[in-house]
This record gives C-alpha cells, sequence and structure tokens, in this order.
C-alpha cells in the first residue's frame, strides 16, 4: 500500500469506529481486525502503519468527530507529512477543501472532561489517560515464580509481587510461558486491587464480575489453588471465556455461575451469609483503561455512567448479603471518576453504617475517601479505584 492509500484505509475504518460508537457496537480493535481479514492485499508493515494511524486520530480527537476524514485531518492538523498524503492520486485521500471540517481536540467529549476536572483529574494527569499503556505479566504462582522464569524477553519487575512489565505490543501470546499458562498478561494496578482484597487458601471467595476471570486467575493464586472460588457474571459470552484459561493457567478451584440481570440474588441464595470474600469488580465508565480502548470516551453519556453507578450501589448491596459476619467486601471499578469510586464507597457507607473501609496499604495509589485510587499518569498502572470493606 502507499503512504496515501493507507492513510484512506484509517479514514475507512475510523468511520466504522465512529458508527460503532455512536450504535454501541464493535470494539476498535476488533474493526481493525476485521477490516483486514478481508483486504489480503495489506501486509504486516500496512497493517501496523494503518492501525497506529487509526489509533493516533482517536486519541487526537476528544469528542467522537463527524467523520472519519475530519479525525484524521485533526491529526494532520499537526503533521504537515500527513497533510501532504492528501493529493488524490490513486488511493489516497482526495485533496484538503478549504474550510472542510476537522474534529475537535482535547481528552474526552466536554462534559467528561468536567467530570474528570471534579474528580481532581486535569492537565498531564487527564493527558497521560490517552498515552500507551506497556505490557505488564503477572507470574502466576501456582506453575511459576518470577525470581526463576526465563522469558524469551526478560521484563522489568513491577510493582505487584508477582508483575513484570514489557513494551507495548510485545507479542507473548506464542511464548511457551504464556501457552503452558505460566504467565498471565495483567496490568500491575489489576494486580494491585486483586491482592487489596486479602483472598487466603481455603476460604470461600466469590468473584461477582468475574467477566472472562482476569482477576479470578489472580484470586485462585493467592488462594493457591484450595479452597472454593465463585466467578460470577451476567455475560454468558464473557464467563465462558473463564473455563479455557483456568484450565491453562492450572487453576482447579473456580467454580463459574452465569447470572440473571436483577435476579442475582436468587442465583446466589444458596451463599447468603456464607462468604470470607466478595470481589465486586463493578462494571464501569472505564475511564482508566483509555490507554487500550481511547474510543471509550466516544461512547459514554451521561445517562450510561448514572446507570453504572446504579448498578454498583446494587451489587455493592447484594455482595453484603453474600458475606459471612466478619467477611471482607472489595469494591474495584477501572474508573477515575469519584461518582464510580470514592463517591459510590461512601454511599456504600452510608447506606450500611454498621460497616467500615479498611485501610489500605497498597504499593501504589494514592488515598481517595474511603480508598485509594491508581491513575495512570501518576503511578505508570491502568486506573482504578478500590476499597475494602468490613463489617464493624
Ligand atoms: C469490569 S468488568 C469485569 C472484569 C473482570 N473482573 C476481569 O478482571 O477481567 C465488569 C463485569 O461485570 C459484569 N456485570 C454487569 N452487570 C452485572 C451484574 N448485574 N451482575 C454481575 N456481573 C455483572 C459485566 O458483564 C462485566 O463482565
Amino acid at each position: 500500500m502507499t503512504p496515501g492509500a493507507r492513510v484512506q484505509a484509517a479514514i475507512e475504518i475510523l468511520d466504522l469506529v465512529i458508527a460503532a460508537a455512536r450504535a454501541n457496537g464493535a470494539p476498535a480493535d476488533r474493526i481493525v481486525g476485521e477490516w483486514f481479514r478481508t483486504r489480503r492485499f495489506a501486509g504486516s508493515k500496512d497493517r501496523r502503519a494503518v492501525r497506529d494511524l487509526v489509533y493516533a486520530a482517536i486519541r487526537a480527537c476528544g469528542p467522537v468527530p463527524i467523520s472519519g476524514r475530519a479525525a484524521m485531518l485533526r491529526l494532520a492538523q499537526d503533521d504537515p507529512s500527513l497533510a501532504g498524503l492528501f493529493d488524490g492520486q490513486g488511493h489516497a485521500p482526495a485533496p484538503i477543501a478549504a474550510e472542510e471540517p476537522v474534529a475537535a481536540g482535547g481528552v474526552a467529549p466536554p462534559w467528561l472532561e468536567r467530570a474528570l476536572a471534579e474528580s481532581d483529574i486535569s492537565g498531564d494527569q487527564a493527558q497521560a489517560l490517552l498515552a500507551r499503556a506497556p505490557l505488564d505479566l503477572r507470574v502466576n504462582t501456582l506453575k511459576a515464580d518470577r525470581a526463576t522464569l526465563a522469558l524469551p524477553q526478560p521484563g522489568e519487575p513491577g510493582l505487584a509481587p508477582q508483575s513484570l512489565r514489557l513494551p507495548h505490543g510485545t507479542q507473548v501470546e506464542s511464548w511457551e510461558a504464556y501457552t503452558t499458562g505460566q504467565i498471565e498478561v495483567q496490568d500491575i494496578g489489576s494486580q494491585l486491587v486483586c491482592a487489596a482484597l486479602g483472598a487466603q487458601p481455603g476460604e470461600l471467595v466469590i468473584d461477582l464480575c468475574a467477566g472472562a476471570g482476569g482477576k479470578t486467575l489472580a484470586l485462585a493464586a493467592a488462594m493457591d489453588n484450595r479452597g472454593r472460588l465463585i466467578a460470577t457474571d451476567t455475560d454468558r459470552a464473557r464467563l465462558s471465556r473463564l473455563e479455557p484459561r483456568a484450565w491453562r493457567a492450572g487453576v482447579t478451584i473456580a467454580e463459574t455461575r452465569l447470572l440473571d440481570p436483577g435476579r442475582e440474588a436468587e442465583a446466589l441464595a444458596d451463599l447468603a451469609g456464607q462468604a470470607d470474600a466478595v470481589l465486586v469488580d463493578a462494571p464501569c465508565s472505564g475511564t482508566g483503561t483509555w490507554r487500550r480502548s481511547p474510543e471509550g470516551r466516544w461512547r459514554l453519556t451521561p445517562d450510561q455512567l448514572a446507570r453504572y453507578a446504579a448498578v454498583q450501589a446494587r451489587l455493592l448491596d447484594l455482595a453484603a448479603s453474600l458475606l459471612r459476619p466478619d467477611g471482607r467486601l472489595g469494591f474495584v471499578t477501572c474508573s477515575l471518576l469519584d461518582v464510580e469510586g470514592a463517591g459510590q464507597a461512601a454511599g456504600f457507607l452510608a447506606r450500611h453504617p454498621d460497616w467500615s473501609a479498611q485501610e489500605l496499604h497498597l504499593a501504589a495509589g494514592t488515598s481517595r475517601g474511603p480508598g485509594v485510587r491508581l491513575a495512570p499518569g501518576r503511578d505508570g498502572t491502568d486506573g482504578f479505584f478500590v476499597a475494602c470493606f468490613r463489617k464493624t
């Protein structure tokens, strides 16, 4: 592909990403993959170049752009060599017309920038939400140990005890250590918030919003594969991905349970008042993971955010009912917004005056209300809020 054809390809992909963001469709990663699946003429260098252009344009536009071309023109405004490729030659995009609409820049749509600023994320801290994330590994202690594990490319030991950090884009999926379950891809922040629950061998632990099990596997390793670990979620497709991952990681204590939205308590009635610990890794805006999915900020609306906050409150109350009297409730969101973090945690404490927040001693993060917040700019991890509650 010529450089101009790559720009035109990126524009076409951006049109699809924008449409998907408006209709709550597929994530950008999947759209890029699909686009190339049907265009075999593109070589690996073309794919990388187009992908980089697509993501650079997504990062450059705060609000959702009107078109892929407007998004690419935003990028071209600061890059004369990119602007020069709009020459209409071959498969290149048409020349730039005077007065053509250019998408707006910024970190996020204005309402969301304001919400972040009200949660003390602005300036460099806000900009850091859109940086490229490194690749973090967790060495799976059920099969290996960080001190002795030999990898094709040694990583930098991170702040979580079994973590290793590698450059963005390292292809670990083909490594033997990956295929044999000795390593998992997991952000260091995610490893730290899992550890905050303090899951112990022999306990009954519930991972209430387990998804595909990223944190379930870390909890199983902390429990040394002893006890009972119940992974639940309302999303059948996500939960079904947990089983093969658990098998690869040598996790034998995880049981999955699919929940019906709105009827979760019924499916968990046999566990009421029984659990030693419950993790609520709640559905949220994902503002802490924009480094990986920058188009997430084009999808969020104030209504959606309010819906997330309502579900979080409901799941926290459900989790409290599952715990035995001195059990621990871990609340995690990958969000930097107080409404899904410190504010939500304070709301739980207000509704449950007989509960209190435990002091957390994480290797990173800053205290925020009843919990701790990790931020990409300050901590170099994905953004998270974590709090741990206990009945007093
Ligand atoms: C932040 S994600 C979980 C990520 C997962 N724990 C991990 O570490 O990979 C939130 C999950 O909550 C699930 N969810 C949404 N509503 C739920 C509900 N009412 N009960 C349980 N899970 C729910 C979503 O399907 C999603 O998988």
